[in-house]
C-alpha cells in the first residue's frame, strides 16, 4: 500500500502514519498579523515533525459549523507561502485540505503533495483540478454543509450510506482518470453525524479499512469527544488518543491530529502488536 507523490517519491503505508493538523485560519493563531501567524505555523509544523508526524495537513478554511466562508484568493494568501516554505526547510509531506479547485492547483503547483477535501471533490472543477494535479486524493464523507450539518444528521443505516457514497466517489474519480491507488477514504467523523453515528462509524471502522483504500481517520479534539465527556477543547488529549488508538486498531492507514507526539506513542504501541516490537 503506496502513494506516488510528486518529484518521484513515495509514502508507504503499510503502517499507519500520524498526519498533524496545521490551521492558518486567523482565529486559530491568537495574537498578531499575517507575519506572526506565517512565523508560529512554520514553528508548529517543525515540532510536529520532530513529534513525528509524517504528513503536515495545511487548511487556510475552517470548516466549522458556522464558520465564514472564505475567498480563494484569501485562502491561498495563507496557505501557499507556508506551503513553499514548507517545502524548502523540510523533507515531509504535505497535504492541502481544501474543497476549492483553484487552491488546489495552486497549493500542489507551491509544493502540496496530497489533496485533502472534506467534499470529496463535489465542488465545481474540484475534479478535473485533483485529475491534473496528479497526486493522492482523500475522499472525505459529510452530509450537508459545514453551517447546516449538524442540525438534525439522519441515516437509515450510517455504516452503509457513508461507505456508499465513497466508493461512489472513488468510482467517479477512478473513471476521470485518477487512480486507484492515489484514493484515500474518511468516513468524515463529525460532518454530519450525531454523536451515535459518530461512535457506530468507530465501532465499525474495520468496514471502511476492508474497502480496498487506504482509510483517514479524523477524531482529534472533536465533538464525539467533548459531547460524550463534558470537557473543553483543551482537555480532549487522552480521549483523541484512545480515538487513535481504536482507529488504528481497524486498519486506519493515515490518523489526522492536533496532539502528534502522544499519538505517534499510541500508534507505535498498535504497531508493536500487529507486526512486532
Ligand atoms: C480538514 N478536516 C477536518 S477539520 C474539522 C476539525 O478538525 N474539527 C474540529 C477540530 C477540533 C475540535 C473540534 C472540531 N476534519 C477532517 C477529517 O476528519 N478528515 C479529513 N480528511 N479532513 C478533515
Amino acid at each position: 500500500m503506496q502513494l506516488c507523490l510528486p518529484r518521484q517519491r513515495r509514502l508507504d503505508l503499510s503502517r499507519p502514519v500520524v498526519m498533524g493538523i496545521l490551521n492558518l485560519t486567523p482565529d486559530s493563531f491568537s495574537d498578531g498579523g499575517r507575519y506572526n501567524r506565517y512565523d508560529a505555523a512554520l514553528r508548529q509544523a517543525e515540532q510536529m515533525l520532530t513529534d513525528g508526524a509524517v504528513i503536515i495537513d495545511i487548511g487556510g478554511e475552517s470548516t466549522r459549523p458556522g464558520a465564514a466562508a472564505v475567498p480563494a484568493h484569501e485562502e491561498l494568501a495563507r496557505v501557499v507561502p507556508v506551503i513553499e516554505a514548507l517545502r524548502r526547510q523540510f523533507d515531509c509531506v504535505i497535504s492541502i485540505d481544501t474543497s476549492k479547485a483553484a487552491v488546489m492547483s495552486a497549493a500542489v503547483q507551491a509544493g502540496a503533495d496530497i489533496i485533502n477535501d472534506v467534499r470529496a471533490l463535489l465542488e465545481p472543477g474540484a475534479l478535473a483540478a485533483a485529475v491534473s494535479a496528479q497526486v493522492p486524493v482523500c475522499l472525505m464523507h459529510m452530509q450537508g454543509a459545514p453551517r447546516s450539518m449538524q442540525q438534525a444528521p439522519q441515516y437509515q443505516d450510517v455504516v452503509s450510506e457513508v461507505k456508499q457514497f465513497l466508493l461512489e466517489r472513488a468510482r467517479a474519480c477512478e473513471q476521470a482518470g485518477i487512480d486507484k491507488q492515489q484514493i484515500i477514504l474518511d468516513p468524515g467523523f463529525g460532518f454530519g453525524k450525531s454523536l451515535t453515528h459518530n461512535y457506530v462509524l468507530l465501532q465499525q471502522l474495520q468496514q471502511f479499512a476492508d474497502c480496498g483504500y487506504p482509510l483517514l481517520a479524523g477524531m482529534s479534539r472533536k465533538s464525539m469527544i467533548g459531547q460524550l465527556l463534558n470537557i473543553p477543547l483543551n482537555e480532549r488529549l487522552a480521549a483523541s488518543v484512545a480515538c487513535a488508538t481504536i482507529a488504528a486498531l481497524q486498519g486506519a492507514r493515515i490518523i489526522r491530529v492536533h496532539d502528534v507526539k502522544e499519538t505517534v506513542q499510541a500508534v507505535r504501541v498498535v504497531t508493536a502488536m500487529q507486526y512486532g516490537a
